[in-house]
């Protein structure tokens, strides 16, 4: 029964909401830019590196994440990272993705803003082109850094405006509430870009607040923290957030003890717009697909349960209204195919 529930869940044409690209750089891959690039990794092969792949929290993880993302140095690094993970999600099924990218992360290491959107961008238009992904291109402020350098990379995204559609509250969330970027997200706004904050990873509730009332956001990353608080679910369920929630990562992060003590049924059970996804699959052991298995296997997720996350995937996406209908209709016409199938 959870077999055909995997490969229901597997079948269907989906959105992902919550993917930072420099996560998604593969070991294998982070070798042969190593190489490429002559950067000097302190790890002499990929099992190695896999093996240093075990985190007691955020802070464990961001400092490998900062560490592998030396190895990206020109527009093509940034190319072959932005495509292989678009190869890699066609075999989900994915049509549609909205990924971050962390400027700051390759600012301070001296590779140009338009080194790093270039390659990405050209990636993505060439994903959407074969594989048919449309996608949405989210920058991303690194939270552990002051507002003033949040500013100033928002200076250089402006030639780029046609090319993000919205802007993102990442890295070390502990000490770093929402409301130190309260004035960048206000300027991101006015200058039309939609906005999605990280907020109750780590962090209490409160974090939660900030993002919806002082930030504004659109969506909210994780979120998991917010079934501490009744009044915030109430809040977020009756104007309809979309949390992008990622299991893989979670459970990584020690933000769960393990996968059956996940809140996503919880979540859904309390009419949340939960989404399912993947955060940085190269480090957390699994791609989308491999989210909605480890939920499956581990939590009594019905075949509703899963139709309402891949619906939320598409609803919660920032397409314009039609392109959801579109998505949703493609996503009907599986789900009808599937029709003859019990699943009890
Ligand atoms: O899961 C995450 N949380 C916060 N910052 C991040 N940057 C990459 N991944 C993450
Ligand atoms: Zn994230």
């Amino acid at each position: 029964m959870k077999r055909l529930l995997i490969d229901f869940a597997h079948s269907l044409p989906k959105a992902e909401l919550h993917l930072h690209l420099e996560g998604s750089l593969e070991p294998e891959r982070m070798f042969m830019l190593a190489q490429r690039n002559q950067v000097t990794l302190p790890y002499s092969s990929t099992d190695e590196l896999k093996a240093a792949y075990s985190f007691g929290n955020l802070q464990a993880f961001l400092d490998l994440y900062y560490q592998g993302m030396s190895v990206l140095i020109t527009e093509q690094d940034f190319y072959d990272l932005t495509y292989d993970y678009l190869t890699r999600i066609h075999q989900d099924n994915v049509i549609h993705t909205e990924v971050f990218f962390d400027p700051q992360g390759h600012l301070e290491r001296g590779i140009d803003f338009a080194t790093q959107i270039n390659g990405i961008y050209r990636a993505l238009e060439d994903g959407q082109r074969h594989y048919g992904i449309s996608f949405k291109l989210i920058m991303s402020f690194l939270r552990h850094l002051s507002e003033e350098s949040a500013f100033e990379t928002l200076e250089l995204a402006l030639p780029y405006l046609d090319k993000i559609s919205g802007v993102g509250l990442d890295s070390s969330e502990k000490g770093h509430p929402p409301e130190k970027f309260a004035r960048v997200f206000a300027r991101a706004k006015a200058l039309g870009l939609k906005v999605t904050v990280h907020a109750g990873e780590e962090e209490p509730p409160e974090y939660v607040w900030q993002a919806l009332n002082t930030v504004k956001t659109d969506r909210v990353d994780h979120g998991n923290r917010s079934l501490e608080d009744p009044k915030l679910i109430q809040h977020l369920a009756e104007h309809r957030y979309t949390l992008t929630v990622c299991p893989l990562s979670n459970l990584k992060l020690c933000v769960i003890g393990s996968m059956d003590e996940h809140p996503i049924i919880r979540m859904l059970d309390q009419d949340l717009q939960a989404t399912l996804n993947s955060d940085d699959p190269a480090y957390f052991g699994g791609y989308v697909n491999d989210n909605f298995t480890a939920v499956i296997n581990a939590l009594p997720l019905t075949h509703a349960h899963i139709l309402t996350l891949v619906k939320n995937s598409f609803t919660g996406s920032w397409m314009t209204d039609e392109e959801k209908d579109a998505a949703l209709q493609r996503l009907e016409k599986k789900v009808d195919e599937w029709s003859h199938t019990r699943f009890d």
